[in-house]
């Protein structure tokens, strides 16, 4: 009794002592081996979700879910009973980490299962022992493992409730940090307003997806319709990524002839090809440190595609003629207008290099799909004339916009810009853009331009800038448009002779100069 209560203090004093979690749990397998005779010992610890498992000798980063019944640890929380599991019972469960602890049992030893409650009942989770005690009831039966037991799931509660503690605080650094990132995210997305204009739903998240990205080191692929904005979008992914004062180069890869293309990128030394009179560095070489942007990436040949995907994988290339290979840490965005898919399919674009470069795919809606995104643009566009012309119209009627917004811009927001600069030019000083200010013809898509092949914008196609009918609310102002705009497609028609045009609409050539005035149609013949 006296050695019983001796040895009882010594292992109560040592398991007290221990400053944290994970000493404690060591301490409770050291005594569990040396003062009570098992070969080995787990502990298996319940997460603060109370539905997993954790033993990081047996488990690793993984986890037992406790409704996973392969291994007996699950039945053991279940029941809230101990369990012996023998090797013969290896058939009745299946689960490999019941199998690596009965390969370490020597032969005619088994395993002890039990829960491990806390005083106030919480469990804490599944202690395991492995050996050979004849009866484990013998054994775990004993005052002295009763009270060892107690002890350590007092300490392991204590220690739990301090990590806890802990874990709470760094929960809240995290949050408050969390938020930090969340106001410096939304005061990216205001500045980036201020070039990527629109109030739009599509812009917004186009703002979001570029701040988010930019934060990251992936590969952009943007897609979108021409003049839809995609250039700004590239622009944007650098001036708000940490490469932001490192270079940023564009790569036209339509303009550039494809047998330049290649040593437009990768550089060449002298001699390389007969004109290469002296070595030159590659756009490649000059992205070190920055962004590379590949616009119209769909035009790239299929021989540059291969050679790009192994500087992208390796990030090192060989300039034209070059001996030795140099290295470029460049960030890659690409851009397109064209279906890569459909070119894909049809062998004109390499899938691997598509998956590489789309490794945060960005869309640009088209203008007719965010119609609020007119005022804004139109607006924006016109106090940049007034402040790059030093005079011109203030603002923009109401009249104007609903006549902008039954136009279907197959040039987006490029299209847009033009038709208002022109308007600025035709509106008085100080006054508003007025829809007659608008001309007309310059928003007519040119055939194959509009690749709406729905059908759906033939309304527009036969009186563009008109509104829907349903919308008209100015009878006068809406007759003027339809006249401008059949005028003004006529003349196209007849390639600006007004003496055709005229006859063909049953009009004298005088009457048709006139309206030609009035409506500001000026297509003329070359
Ligand atoms: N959201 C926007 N806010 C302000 N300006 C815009 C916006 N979108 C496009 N623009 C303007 O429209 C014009 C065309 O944009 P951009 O060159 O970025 O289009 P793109 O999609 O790259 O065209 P392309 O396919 O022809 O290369 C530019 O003058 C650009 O500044």
């Amino acid at each position: 009794m006296q050695t019983e209560l001796h040895t009882g203090i010594d292992l109560a004093l040592d398991l007290i002592r221990q400053p944290d979690r994970r000493a404690l749990l060591d301490c409770a397998h050291r005594q569990l081996c040396e003062a009570f005779g098992v070969s080995r010992s787990w502990l298996f610890e319940l997460d603060a979700s109370g539905r997993d498992l954790v033993c990081p000798a047996l488990t690793g980063e993984t986890t037992l879910a406790c409704d996973d019944f392969r291994h007996p640890m699950a039945h053991v929380i279940r029941s809230d009973a101990a369990r012996v599991v023998r090797t013969a019972d290896r058939v009745r469960y299946e689960h490999p980490v019941l199998d690596t602890m009965l390969d370490a049992l020597a032969p005619g030893e088994s395993l002890w299962l039990s829960p491990v409650r806390a005083e106030q009942g919480a469990v804490l989770g599944v202690l395991a022992l492995a050996g050979d005690p004849g009866s484990w009831e013998g054994l775990t039966g004993q005052p002295l493992f009763q009270g060892f037991l107690r002890l350590l799931a007092g300490h392991w509660r204590q220690h739990l409730d301090r990590h806890d503690r802990l874990w709470q605080q760094r929960l809240l650094h995290r949050s408050l940090a969390h938020l930090k990132d969340s106001e410096l995210d939304r005061r990216k997305n205001e500045q980036l307003a201020a070039t990527l204009i629109g109030h739009s739903r599509a812009m917004a998240d186009l703002r979001s997806q570029i701040v988010r990205a930019a934060g990251t080191q992936l590969s952009v692929l943007i897609q979108g319709e021409t003049g839809c904005g995609k250039d700004l979008v590239a622009r944007g992914l650098h001036d708000f990524s940490q490469r932001a004062d490192g270079p940023y180069v564009v790569v036209n890869c339509a303009a550039i002839p494809d047998s330049l293309l290649e040593s437009e990128l990768f550089g060449h030394t002298k001699g390389a090809f007969s004109g290469a009179d002296r070595a030159r560095e590659g756009l490649l070489a000059q992205a070190d440190g920055g962004t590379l942007f590949l616009d119209e990436i769909g035009d790239m040949p299929m021989a540059l595609q291969s050679k790009l995907l192994r500087v992208l994988e390796t990030q090192r290339f060989r300039p034209l003629g070059g001996q030795t290979e140099q290295r470029s840490d460049f960030r890659i965005v690409a851009a397109t207008h064209q279906p890569l898919q459909s070119l894909i399919r049809e062998n004109r674009f390499r899938r691997d290099l598509y998956y590489r470069l789309s490794q945060f795919p960005v869309k640009v809606t088209p203008l007719r799909e965010r119609g609020e995104d007119l005022e804004a643009l139109s607006r924006a566009f016109i106090t940049a004339y007034r402040e790059r012309e030093g005079s011109g119209p203030l603002g923009i009627s109401s009249q104007a916009l609903r006549f902008l917004s039954g136009y279907r811009f197959p040039g987006n927001v490029r299209e847009l810009r033009n038709v208002i600069e022109f308007a600025c030019i035709q509106a008085a000083d100080g006054a508003d853009v007025q829809a007659e200010d608008l001309r007309l013809d310059m928003m007519a898509p040119v055939p194959g331009e509009d690749d709406d092949e729905t059908g759906e914008g033939d309304a527009d196609l036969l009186c563009p800038g008109l509104p829907p009918l349903h919308e008209i609310d100015d009878l006068r102002e809406a007759a003027r448009a339809f006249e401008a705009a059949i005028i003004s497609a006529r003349l196209r028609q007849y390639q600006g002779n007004r003496a055709q045009a005229a006859e063909s609409l049953g009009l004298p050539k005088r009457t048709l100069a006139h309206k030609c005035q009035k409506f500001n149609v000026t297509l003329e013949a070359d």
